[in-house]
């Protein structure tokens, strides 16, 4: 069995009380902690900037903390996410004038650094770049929202991502983020993904016995992925 992780978006997540969020749900479970960050330019949202990520570690938070930056220009922006903590930087070949640059930047601070491939950007970008990716994002919804439809076409495209990266035999991790959740985890992890992105799928399903945790959600995902 692949090594699944379970990162839940905390875009739909309650911001008056994130710290709290963030524990209550690595507490029930969750493996990486996916981090939205938009600007109102490369997407019609505005979120989070290092300030927010930097306040979670010291918070306490040590679980990894995914910067998905949906920000261009994207280079100014890397090094403070990264001394705010992130553990991982992607970012979308649309936002960066020099995709190998941006990826080797990240990498020089220490840190683990991915593309992200909306629903209509082709995985070519990925041709001459391989070996300086440590992860694959396939958006399977537009980027800006939670809570949209999963793009059943995404599925051809991660089967795609899977097979370069077994052909690589580099130790790449395919993420997903957009629509995902109980229902159709195992679908997406026979399609190769190994990281799920989910943000509505759990943020609005605590458990009924205790709503600080979401152990019921994250166990019916764990569930679907063993049975995958
Ligand atoms: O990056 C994005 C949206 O741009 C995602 O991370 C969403 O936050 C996922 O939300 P759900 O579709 O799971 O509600």
């Amino acid at each position: 069995m692949r090594d699944f992780k379970i990162a839940p978006s905390i875009l739909s997540a309650n911001f008056a009380c994130l710290g709290q969020e963030v524990e209550d749900v690595v507490a029930s479970g969750a493996d990486i902690i996916h981090f939205d960050v938009m600007d109102n330019h490369y997407v019609p949202n505005l979120t989070m900037g290092p300030m927010v990520c930097e306040a979670l570690r010291k918070h306490g938070i040590t679980a990894p903390i995914d910067c998905h930056l949906m920000v261009k220009p994207v280079d100014r922006l890397i090094g403070d996410f990264i001394d705010a903590g992130a553990s991982y930087v992607t970012f979308h070949p649309e936002a960066s004038e020099h995709i190998d640059r941006s990826l080797q930047l990240i990498r020089s601070h220490g840190c683990k650094a991915g593309l992200v491939f909306n629903p209509a950007t082709p995985l070519s970008h990925l041709d001459y770049v391989m070996d300086k990716v440590d992860m694959i994002l396939i958006m399977s919804v537009n980027p800006g929202f939670g809570g949209q439809s999963f793009i059943p076409a995404a599925l051809d495209k991660l089967r795609e991502a899977r097979r370069r990266i077994d052909a690589s035999g580099l130790p790449i991790r395919l993420e997903v983020d957009g629509g995902v959740g109980p229902d159709n985890i195992a679908e997406i992890a026979r399609a190769g993904a190994d990281t799920f992105v989910a943000g509505s799928a759990i943020f609005k399903a605590r458990n009924l016995d205790d709503p600080n945790r979401y152990d019921g959600v994250i166990g019916k995902m764990r569930s679907a992925l063993a049975a995958s």
